[in-house]
């Protein structure tokens, strides 16, 4: 089987400080946490910023310069900046920071789609900030926008104007036919880096018969064009990424996506979680790449 690249995403803007006292919120523990995500092997880091003082997900660029330099200063591996954001931001805070950074990486969200978190704040009793229980229980009527011409306004100023390459975030097959017309339009290049996104509430549920289906109309729109990656949400994190290495397929994880590192157990660090995964996919026979192989299989401006 081939080589296997692993993602890691640091923090994310899905996850709550309450949620977790290992989630990385200040410029230190989010540069902390990243280096040690690529000194355990992860080829590509996938970076939200937050406010400092509240943790509160944070679209300021002077959030992302915080620690966006001293990662690069300090490994090499890719920086891929969300151009998602949180479903909260409108599109020109979502591209405030990745436009200032000009990174060789952002993620993209293939659609408009609801993105419920609310069944997380009903677990939490203690709340360390006031913003974060309205955050919660108002997603039940939040909607996460990307409309094509947003889409196309990101693959424009990210992607032709700037240089950088996408994380293709697909929570549903229909995302994957959106790629696909983009791609009819010139406005993406082959070799497409495909992120299948299960268990988010409002995308496609994390049931393997799914991630069959993901691949099989993937194989069938993008032929030998794409690469897939897998992530999904919480305790389909393990399972699911597995299954991907399993039919040859890359790998994301990250306290962006689960919080936990077992059953009932909480991950301290993001570099456990790619200390497991690694470990896992190596006993599968693969071999992970390092950034230089990364950038090679990805196409990107380094
Ligand atoms: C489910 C993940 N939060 C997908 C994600 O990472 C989106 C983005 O940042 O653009
Ligand atoms: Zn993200």
């Amino acid at each position: 089987m081939s080589k296997i690249l692993i993602t890691c995403a640091i923090t994310g803007s899905i996850h709550t400080p309450s949620m977790s006292p290992y989630l990385p919120v200040t410029a230190d523990e989010i540069t902390e946490h990243a280096l040690g995500a690529a000194e355990a092997g992860a080829a590509i880091l996938h970076l939200h910023a937050r406010d400092p003082a509240t943790g509160q997900p944070s679209a300021a660029p002077e959030h992302f310069m915080a620690f966006l330099p001293r990662i690069k200063q300090a490994s090499d591996a890719v920086l891929n900046i969300s151009t998602g954001g949180s479903a909260v931001m409108t599109l020109d805070d979502r591209l405030a920071a990745p436009k200032r950074a000009e990174p060789e990486m952002c993620s993209l969200n293939m659609g408009t789609m609801n993105f419920a978190l609310y069944p997380a704040a009903e677990r939490i009793t203690e709340w360390k900030h006031d913003w974060e229980k309205p955050f919660l229980e108002n997603s039940d009527d939040l909607v996460f926008k990307n409309t094509p011409r947003d889409m196309t306004r990101i693959l424009t100023e990210m992607g032709v104007e700037r240089g950088a390459r996408f994380e293709f975030e697909c929570y549903d097959v229909s995302h994957l036919y959106m790629l696909r017309h983009f791609a009819d339009r010139g406005l993406v290049k082959p070799p497409f880096f495909i992120q299948f996104v299960f268990g988010v509430l409002g995308g496609i549920g994390p049931d393997p018969e799914n991630l069959m289906h993901m691949k099989l109309i993937a194989d069938k729109l993008f032929g030998d064009n794409y690469m897939f990656s897998v992530l999904a949400a919480g305790r389909h994190q393990t399972p699911l990424v597995t299954m991907s290495a399993a039919m040859g397929g890359h790998v994301r994880v990250g306290l962006e996506d689960s919080l936990m590192i077992a059953r009932g157990q909480l991950a301290k660090t993001n570099a456990e979680q790619v200390v497991k995964i690694r470990r896992i996919v190596e006993d599968l026979g693969r071999e992970v790449v390092d950034a230089t192989e990364a950038r090679a299989m990805l196409g990107l401006k380094g």
